[in-house]
């Protein structure tokens, strides 16, 4: 990664860290905070994108944007577009300017509005999903997406087994009656489900 990236990315952890005390137990935190998915999670996207030369990018849930440098990152890399949806404009903004800084403008788009109204409202196939949302939106988010889902796509559910493991076991099962996909629990962060659609000749893997 280029050296402005990886400077944007240490900000945000260092923010991260400030806010890991004391402003978490704040009543309106889920606003106010960052939320990321962290280091781990955001080094495996990035990896596993550029891998996949996946090129049609969607975020469910920017917030800040700490995500979304990673995934803009690798749509660099591979050509390709980002599009993030929150339904906190504001956030974006601070998201967008975080992407300047990186060098990043220009990779992705933002919508700002429900997920699920903007995904009803995308045009094209989508190869690859992060779904970072409230958990209660998480399954009718899966549900609004899985027609739009290209042949071979991804989708990476995080927050699985923390802070809501009930939430994340409910997704699991869900996500496993689509006969068309196959899906693992991977042990990053708090927890990611990487589910991956079966092209129409059966199989899982790009040749
Ligand atoms: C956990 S944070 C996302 C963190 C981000 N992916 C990162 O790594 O920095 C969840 C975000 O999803 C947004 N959100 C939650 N439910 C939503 C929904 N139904 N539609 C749109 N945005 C939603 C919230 O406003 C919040 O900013």
């Amino acid at each position: 990664m280029h050296t402005e990236v990886k400077k944007v990315i240490v900000k945000y952890e260092e923010r991260y860290r400030c806010e890991s005390g004391t402003l978490l137990s704040l009543p309106d935190a889920p606003q106010a905070v960052l939320l990321p998915v962290g280091p781990d999670c955001g080094q495996f996207m990035n990896s596993f994108l550029k891998t996949s030369k996946v090129r049609s990018i969607l975020e469910l849930g920017t917030s800040y944007g700490y995500s979304t440098i990673y995934l803009a990152e690798a749509a660099r890399a591979n050509s390709g577009i980002v599009t993030s949806c929150d339904f906190d404009a504001e956030k974006q903004i601070f998201a967008n300017h975080m992407l300047r800084q990186a060098g990043l403008e220009g990779h992705v788009v933002f919508r700002s509005g429900e997920a699920i109204e903007e995904i009803d409202g995308l045009d094209g196939e989508i190869e690859f999903c992060l779904i970072d949302l409230w958990n209660s939106y998480y399954i009718p988010a899966l549900d609004a997406l899985y027609p739009k889902l290209a042949p071979l796509a991804y989708v990476i559910a995080d927050n699985i087994t923390s802070p809501d493991p009930v939430a994340g076991e409910s997704y699991r099962h869900h996500i496993r009656l689509r006969k068309d996909i196959e899906s693992i629990l991977l042990p990053i962060g708090w927890g990611l489900e990487l589910s991956t659609r079966r092209a129409s000749n059966g199989w899982f893997f790009r040749g």
